[in-house]
């Protein structure tokens, strides 16, 4: 086979492999075969430097440290969330949205990862640029070390632009594999896997960030154009974009609803191979979320369900 076929079927492979991991949740082969065509594609891009493109899978791995972040600005603010701790509070909060809509909406409830926000900016397909959260309205560009995330995809497999909202997050695992290799050194350890996240994060060799096997799921869309009509639609779009989205969420119409999946996810959280704060309750249509608008520091249309702080048990 030609090389430069082999290199576009290589590519094709790793990027089927890594939606049906990170976004279907259901890999069809085994890590080691993925890793086996990942080597195979980064030695025919050695020999052949003519076929590497900036989006090939093998580019994850930026080249020499920054000295420093650049600041970015959001276009779009990136809000934080309410809270509610109790049914009662988000029933009232629940009963507020009906009373402002004049009837009762469809909602979207989904897990609250406890990692750190960030954006993606695509542009013609292409991951363009990554930034945290920072105030909301000025974060620092992380875009290199964004990219050695697998779940982030450099390419999607449409030629769409648009801004991408989503948490990156330390699983469990690698958390604690972490936090034993840093002991084994004798280096301090990290508080808990949001900590880690935040650290690797902020690192300005992305080789170390590559090393930290950080992960990523989405969690809202930012576009000018009328892409999808609401926020459970833009969940699915993610998705199939090849984008990697919890497939966690639901859709609820009553307060009922919402509490019941709160309550399934109370018990469910510990068996979780990542961790999370809460769960995030939205109005599912944009027009709706327009019509209820934003506070000075937090949209309407949205609150978060906070679980009571886990007791610390001390042995
Ligand atoms: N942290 C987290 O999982 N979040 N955060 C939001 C959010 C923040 C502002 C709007 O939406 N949504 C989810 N699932």
């Amino acid at each position: 086979m030609e090389m430069a076929e082999r290199v576009e079927a290589l590519r094709q492979k790793l990027n089927q492999y890594g939606y049906e991991y990170y976004v279907l949740d259901r890999p069809s082969v085994p890590d080691a075969e993925y890793d086996r065509l990942m080597n195979e594609l980064i030695e025919i891009e050695t020999d052949y430097p003519e076929l590497r493109s900036p989006d090939s899978p093998t580019q994850r791995v930026g080249g020499a440290p920054l000295d420093a972040f650049v600041k970015v600005t959001h276009d779009t603010p990136m809000l934080s969330l309410g809270n509610v701790f109790s049914k009662e509070e988000l029933v009232e909060w629940v009963g507020r949205i009906e009373k402002d809509l004049g009837y009762s909406p469809l909602f979207v409830a989904e897990l609250k990862f406890d990692g750190l926000a960030v954006s993606l900016k695509y542009e013609a397909g292409r991951l363009v640029r990554g930034a945290t959260r920072g105030d909301g309205t000025t974060g620092e560009d992380i875009t290199q070390n964004l990219k050695t995330i697998r779940a982030i995809p450099l390419r999607l497999n449409e030629d769409v632009t648009f801004e991408v909202r989503g948490e990156a997050y330390m699983p469990k695992r690698s958390f604690e594999h972490l936090n034993d290799e840093r002991e084994r050194l004798g280096e301090p350890l990290f508080a808990n896997p949001r900590n880690a996240a935040a650290g690797s994060l902020r690192q300005l060799d992305s080789k170390i960030a590559a090393a930290r096997n950080l992960a990523f799921f989405a969690y809202g869309l930012v576009s000018t154009d009328d892409l999808v009509a609401s926020h459970d639609e833009s969940l699915a779009y993610l998705g199939r974009l090849g984008i990697a989205v919890s497939q966690e969420y639901t859709t609820c119409q009553t307060a009922d609803e919402l509490w019941d999946y709160i309550e399934t996810y109370v018990t469910r959280r510990s068996e979780l191979p990542y961790e999370i704060d809460g769960i995030v309750i939205k109005v599912a249509a944009y027009e709706e979320q327009e019509q209820l608008g934003f506070t000075a520091k937090s949209p309407r249309w949205a609150v978060a369900y906070k679980f009571p702080a886990e007791e610390v048990v001390t042995t």
